[in-house]
């Protein structure tokens, strides 16, 4: 059970440190009304499902387990749908399966839903036909249409983000626990993948071994209730310092501090500064926490981040997301790895192939190749093997529909299709078939491991 934080308990300290990547509020009156009203709303998850997933990531950290991160980009109020959550959880709970398979270890499974709503951004402004406005930041601060009253931060959105975010991880759970997710059924969808995927013939193999050995536990009468339904947990990107601490509780079992606005939270490449807010705030609070690692990284950089975020070394508390480039990951990686593992912490490892891999299209589409996408996961499962540490996950912008966003793939999608289902706010996302492309190549790749 939580009960609301106040600023006495701690968690504001961010606010006297300088704040990367938050909005211009243009009335701060509003704002602190949103904030006193979002202090008062119920949490949207249990300090105790963020202790269980920190169990989790700590068998990742161990190299018993393999997290899958995944979702929007950046997710919409207006896609806050039953078929689009739907098609998402789907896509993530396929891969789940082959990558469980392959691996035979858990795969902990991580939305990047029920709160991926705020967007850091490399400028302040855009400017289109002469004309500047403020960027787009997710439709937690303002509105994607280019005009100025969409793009003035309204702090009123903090409170759709909230309710969106409620109305989604309401249906997961709904789905994960209700019989949605059950293991025959997600079989059976990855079996339809392999069958009509120009790829497929590649993967018959692996998809013919999990029906062999379903087929088995069918056989000997086994019906597991863990097939049944699956441990679904949310996250997102803690960049808009106001909402994520007016959701922040102390959990009345342990006097701690919880962050209850999704299980898991990151801070990004762009707000991760060592003296900075983001990092105070998350030294703070008790959930497993992420953080990306771009190619600029110093293993100084990287040691003293786990000695900000996890001074007693607790595995499970840290995951290093590194999203390095295709062309960079094999260069970077191993000397933060080696250093941080030299210094006596067990961090989770993961490797985020997009965000290093982006790029303009002639047509302004910006794009990620899927080759450069697997090769960077390539690099990352080389990197591990070389130094024997373990490449404890994969964390995926995807969506569950067939958009047109990045290139290459099974049904291959060439720089002249992007046009057709574009669709993002922000960064492309690997469609649902690229998605489970990934997951077999993936799922390939740790066998080989
Ligand atoms: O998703 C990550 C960032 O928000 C995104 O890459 C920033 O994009 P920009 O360079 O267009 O601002
Ligand atoms: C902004 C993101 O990534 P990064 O901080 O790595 O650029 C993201 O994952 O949405």
């Amino acid at each position: 059970m939580t009960v609301n934080a106040n600023p006495d308990a701690g968690v504001n300290t961010w606010r006297d440190l300088p704040a990367a990547q938050q909005p211009d509020w243009p009335d701060p009156e509003a704002l602190r009304d949103v904030i006193a009203e979002l202090e008062s709303y119920p949490p949207l998850v249990f300090a105790g499902e963020c202790d269980q997933l920190r169990d989790r990531m700590a068998s990742v950290a161990r190299g018993e387990a393999f997290l899958l991160q995944g979702g929007d980009c950046a997710e919409a109020f207006d896609a806050v749908s039953a078929e689009q959550i739907r098609n998402k959880l789907k896509t993530l709970l396929q891969m789940g399966a082959v990558l469980t398979y392959a691996g035979s270890v858990p795969v902990v499974k991580v939305g990047r839903i029920a709160g991926q709503y705020s967007k850091p951004r490399s400028k302040p402004t855009e400017t289109r036909d002469g004309v500047t406005l403020p960027s787009y930041r997710g439709d937690s601060v303002n509105g994607f249409e280019f005009t100025p009253e969409a793009r003035t931060p309204d702090p009123q959105r903090l409170k759709r983000m909230y309710h969106a975010s409620s109305a989604t991880l309401n249906l997961v759970r709904a789905f994960t626990t209700g019989g949605y997710a059950d293991l025959r059924q997600v079989h059976a969808w990855n079996q339809d993948f392999v069958r009509n995927s120009p790829s497929g013939q590649r993967y018959e193999a692996l998809a013919g071994e999990i029906d062999r050995a379903m087929n088995f536990m069918n056989a000997c009468g086994a019906d597991p209730e863990e097939f049944k339904a699956v441990e679904f947990y949310s996250s997102h990107e803690a960049l808009i310092l106001d909402y994520e601490s007016a959701l922040t509780r102390v959990d009345s079992r342990t006097g701690r501090l919880y962050d209850v606005s999704g299980h898991m939270v990151w801070i990004g490449e762009r707000t991760r500064q060592l003296d900075g807010a983001h990092i105070e705030f998350a030294a703070r609070i008790r959930n497993p926490i992420g953080v990306k690692l771009g190619p600029s990284t110093s293993p100084e950089d990287a040691l003293t981040l786990i000695e900000r975020l996890d001074p007693e070394r607790e595995p499970g508390r840290l995951t290093f997301i590194t999203r390095m480039g295709a062309d960079k990951v094999r260069d970077r990686l191993p000397t933060l790895v080696e250093k941080v593992t030299a210094s006596g912490a067990q961090v989770a490892w993961v490797c985020d192939p997009m965000h290093g891999n982006t790029f303009e299209a002639a047509s302004g589409h910006k794009t990620r190749r899927f080759d450069d996408v697997l090769d960077e996961v390539k690099g990352f499962f080389e990197v591990h093997k070389g130094l024997g540490t373990h490449p404890g996950g994969i964390h995926v912008e995807l969506t569950g529909d067939d958009v047109t966003e990045c290139v290459g793939g099974g049904h291959e999608i060439f720089v002249d299709d992007l046009h057709q289902r574009y669709e993002t706010a922000c960064d492309p996302r690997l469609n649902r078939s690229q998605s489970l492309d990934l997951a077999f190549l993936v799922a390939e790749m740790y066998r080989d491991q």
